[in-house]
């Protein structure tokens, strides 16, 4: 547990993060050794609790089975009602950067806080729905902003363009913040997703509903660098 990782993180952009939401997890050791062949350089895994989202996945057992399996840094997006009450399991299972959600949080500078003083990276993620000002009192705590292109819950939903609209924003307010995009990232998604300034781009179906992890990933990144800087 340390913020080294997180630098690993911030050092990998621009880049691909596959969501392991879609993999094979009765295979999980064979889908990390295909991830690491195709280049991944950061794993992104979507904590589910069934109530803040209508949708139920994995706790810390699955986050240290990962950690035990990998060295790639963890990029843990908390779709939990408190997740306040996970994170220190969370980072204690290996997390290096986790990711809560505004709405689900009264104070989003608190908690931010909270989470930093743990000693792992800390982002603050939105749905499409909510207004950039609900992130704003925590933007100078985060290390990372987790703008969603899709309403959390599920994989394979199709992208919504207002995430666009909050990238630029953030871009021009905070330079410096990591920026991440979520939902709907595809070959024909992600350089628009560039051009708003993201940094680090998670996907699921464009990855995972491929034989070839290394050639989907590669798709990815070309359509990235197609993007003058
Ligand atoms: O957080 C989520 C869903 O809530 C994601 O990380 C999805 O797993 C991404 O999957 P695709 O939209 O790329 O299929
Ligand atoms: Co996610």
């Amino acid at each position: 547990m340390s913020r080294d990782k997180l630098e690993l993180i911030r050092k990998s952009a621009p880049s691909v993060l596959p969501s392991l939401l879609l993999c094979d997890f009765g295979d999980l050791k064979g889908e990390l050794a295909r991830l690491e062949d195709a280049g991944a350089e950061v794993l992104h895994l979507d904590v589910m609790d069934g109530n803040f989202v209508g949708n139920l996945t994995y706790g810390m057992p699955i986050v240290e089975g990962i950690r035990r399996h990998s060295d790639l840094p963890m990029d843990v997006h908390l779709m939990i009602t408190d997740p306040l009450a996970y994170a220190k399991p969370m980072v204690d299972a290996g997390a290096d950067l986790l990711t809560f959600h505004v709405e689900a949080v009264d104070d989003v500078a608190a908690v931010a806080a909270q989470i930093r003083e743990m000693g792992v990276g800390v982002g603050v993620a939105l749905n499409p729905e909510t207004p950039l000002s609900a992130i704003e009192p925590c933007l100078d705590i985060v290390d990372l902003a987790l703008v969603m292109s899709v309403k959390a819950g599920f994989g394979g939903q199709k992208f919504n363009p207002v995430a666009l609209d909050k990238l630029r924003s953030l871009k021009q307010s905070h330079p410096k913040l990591l920026l991440e995009i979520d939902g709907g990232i595809d070959a024909t998604t992600i350089g628009p997703a560039r051009e708003a300034g993201c940094d680090l781009f998670v996907v699921g179906s464009a990855i995972f509903k491929k034989d070839d992890y290394k050639a989907a990933i590669s798709v990815l990144d070309d359509a990235i660098a197609g993007v003058a800087e």
